[in-house]
């Protein structure tokens, strides 16, 4: 069938017979020849005593590092013997670091700019004028007044508030799971609790306006595509997609702006005081998860974890109330969510390392420095890859075992070398949101785990052979791999 319809392509004709090349065709192949024994001779790869240079046409060399990030740097540490190496990405340069040594500089190093590492490596971030918005405040205003609007969102008085809400917002998605049966945990779950935080009361209780906004909010991160990053100008499918749901996106804001403008009540809702920018929602989502599947397949630490949530409710709340769960939770304080749960803290960190392997970024924007040895100049850009130290047996015994102890005292993993924990960021770009995070998902937890019993099955209803491990490759949401995994459930308390 291939070869029938290769005898068919004009393309096949003209190549099968080189005796009826015309002379542009002749030139072509010359062209196309020389650039590849040029890149060969030219672009080989060296190595200075210092530092590995990939060598290779940017474009065709690096094309995994959009694709496949995790693979390319682990299988480049490989082939450079575990050294620093470069590579270009057309006019930067982007040099790869792991070890100690580097980590301490990579997160301390005030000109490292995370900013504008993310923003040209990674994309993804709605600009203003992909929605054609005239403004004379730029994207980069923006950015620069985000972390302190956004720790004005995340004062305790505004979370305090909210609490009561969050859990309303969550008992109302998992009514709708019935009291019996089966789900995959890796559904939008999280994504109401960070829009009710972060925007107003009319978008976060407005179910089709949700939806859409999930659906542009995955569009733009979907639109990140390797051409859209190299070639930011090119009128591809990628860009039209950027476009599009930044105006959708932004018009969806804009609705509800314009209806808290018209409001005669003035509200302490967010949105009140600014639109932020889209974050991590894909990431909280993912950690209730996997803990919930980490958890299911270790019934030692999953009953830790419930006689801790358990103890956390019958020291703040009425036991004999017959009040529903999610409203006998929402009188617990918050510091008792943030001080008492120390088996849950142990379970989520435990959680992070596992999962948050993926590739950091930066950029140099002042002067020159020496990281390891290696010169980073100027503009160049710096990537650290997480599972370097997360998944480091020296560092971690058996790393792909869940096991929350290793952190306890007597064994305290993560203090054998500096910076060995970085799932909530280290240095100079500690995360903003963990605080609200966390609660987001200690919450999730607490209604899981004390409103149902679940065990985990696969999709003929048998505990699963394998249990799904993160896809390192999926830079935004680690979605797992392998054979699918529910949870089948008993709703156990109302
Ligand atoms: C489970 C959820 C989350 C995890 C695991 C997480 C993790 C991280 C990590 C590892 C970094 C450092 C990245 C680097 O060094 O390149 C970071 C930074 C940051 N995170 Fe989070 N994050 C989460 C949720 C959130 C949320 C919900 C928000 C906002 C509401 C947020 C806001 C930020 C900000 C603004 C920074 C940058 C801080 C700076 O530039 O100094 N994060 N986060």
């Amino acid at each position: 069938m291939a070869a029938a319809s290769a005898s068919f392509s004009p393309l096949a004709n003209i190549i099968n017979k080189p005796s009826e090349w015309s002379n542009d065709v002749r030139a072509a192949v010359i062209i196309a020849l020389s650039v590849v024994v040029f890149s060969a001779v030219l672009l080989r790869p060296s190595y200075d005593g210092k530092v590995y240079d990939l060598g290779g046409i940017p474009i065709l060399t690096v094309w995994s590092f959009f694709t496949k990030r995790y693979d390319f740097i682990r299988e480049q540490f490989k082939n450079s013997g575990g050294k620093t190496f470069r590579f270009r990405v057309l006019q930067h340069r982007v040099i790869a670091f792991n070890g100690e040594q580097s980590r301490k500089v990579y997160f301390n190093e005030a000109g490292f700019s995370m900013s504008e590492g993310y923003r040209i490596l990674m994309g993804g971030a709605p600009e203003l004028k992909d929605a054609h918005v005239q403004s004379s405040v730029t994207d980069a205003d923006i950015e620069d007044g985000f972390i302190k609007r956004l720790l004005l969102l995340l004062r305790r008085d505004r979370i305090t508030d909210t609490l009561p809400t969050l859990l309303d917002d969550m008992h109302t998605r998992m009514t709708e799971w019935g009291t019996e049966g089966k789900i995959n945990p890796f559904s939008q779950l999280v994504f109401q609790m960070t829009i009710r935080m972060a925007t107003c009361k009319e978008l976060a209780e407005d179910r089709k306006a949700m939806n859409d906004l999930a659906k542009h909010y995955w569009a733009l991160e979907k639109s990140a595509t390797p051409v859209s990053l190299l070639l930011p100008w090119f009128p591809g499918p990628a860009k039209r997609a950027k476009e599009k749901s930044t105006v959708a996106l932004y018009n969806l804001f804009n609705s509800f702006v314009e209806r808290r403008r018209n409001a005669t009540v003035p509200s302490s809702d967010p949105i009140d005081l600014f639109i932020a920018q889209g974050d991590s929602n894909d990431t909280i989502i993912g950690v209730p998860c996997w803990t919930l599947l980490f958890l299911g397949s270790n019934p030692v630490w999953k009953k830790k974890v419930v006689d801790e949530l358990k103890a956390l409710v019958a020291n703040h709340t009425d036991t004999l109330s017959s009040e529903p769960l999610h409203k006998r939770l929402a009188a617990i304080p918050l510091n008792a969510w943030e001080e008492q749960l120390p088996t849950i803290d142990l379970a989520i960190r435990e959680t992070l390392r596992i999962t948050a392997t993926g590739s950091t970024l930066r950029r140099n924007m002042h002067k020159d420095v020496t990281v390891d040895g290696v010169t980073v100049k100027r503009g160049d850009f710096l990537t650290y890859q997480l599972a370097d130290v997360h998944l480091n047996p020296e560092i971690y015994k058996d790393p792909m075992q869940f096991d929350p102890s290793r952190f306890l005292e007597g064994r305290e993993e993560d203090r054998k070398e500096t910076f060995a924990f970085i799932g909530w960021g280290v240095g100079r770009h500690p995360c903003a949101g963990m605080k609200i995070a966390k609660l987001e998902i200690k919450l999730i937890l607490a209604l899981i785990l004390l409103g149902y019993e679940y065990e985990l099955v696969d999709g003929s209803g048998k505990y699963p052979k394998q249990l799904p491990t993160p896809d390192r490759n999926d830079i935004q949401q680690a979605r797992p791999l392998g054979e699918p995994c529910y949870m089948k459930f008993k709703k156990v308390a109302e």
